[in-house]
């Protein structure tokens, strides 16, 4: 059984919005890129809108869906990443379940302490920075 979870890799003004994870949460005090589990019945996309309007607050729209992260640690059920770049709609941030956010410059995104199946969407999303 693999758990699916989306992620939102939301841009403006050529930054990114990262967010960590309370100490209640699992994973404590690692950055990821918000989002969550892809519940029955829904979409990637209507999973990520639904998640980032609970956790944060904010309108956005998923825009280009980006390569899928299979994670597998001990005997945990594995974990399926699907992140998504999306466009900031609006809203102010509140910060529902997470410690803190930043918007930080891509060149910056390497320095912080990542949920592992993040750091090849951060790598992959460098990448594509650069190709474009
Ligand atoms: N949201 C999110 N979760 C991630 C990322 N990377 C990553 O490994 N995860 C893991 O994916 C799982 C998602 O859990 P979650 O707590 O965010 O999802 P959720 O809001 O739907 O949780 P719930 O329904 O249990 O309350 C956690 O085990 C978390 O550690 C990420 O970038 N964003």
């Amino acid at each position: 059984m693999i758990t699916r979870v989306t992620c939102a890799v939301i841009e403006q003004y050529a930054r990114v919005l990262i967010t960590q994870r309370s100490k209640s949460m699992p994973d404590p005090l690692l950055w990821e890129f918000p989002g969550g589990k892809v519940e029955a019945g829904e979409t990637e996309e209507e999973c990520l809108v639904r998640e980032i309007r609970e956790e944060l607050s904010l309108h956005i729209t998923p825009q280009f869906r980006m390569t899928p992260v299979l994670h597998q640690l001990g005997d945990n059920p594995a974990l399926e990443l699907i992140p998504f770049r999306c466009l900031y709609d609006g809203g102010t941030i509140q910060l529902l379940e997470h410690r803190n956010y930043k918007w930080v410059h891509p060149q910056d995104l390497l320095d912080h302490d990542w949920c592992a199946p993040d750091i090849p969407v951060v790598e992959e999303y460098l990448r594509l920075l650069k190709a474009s």
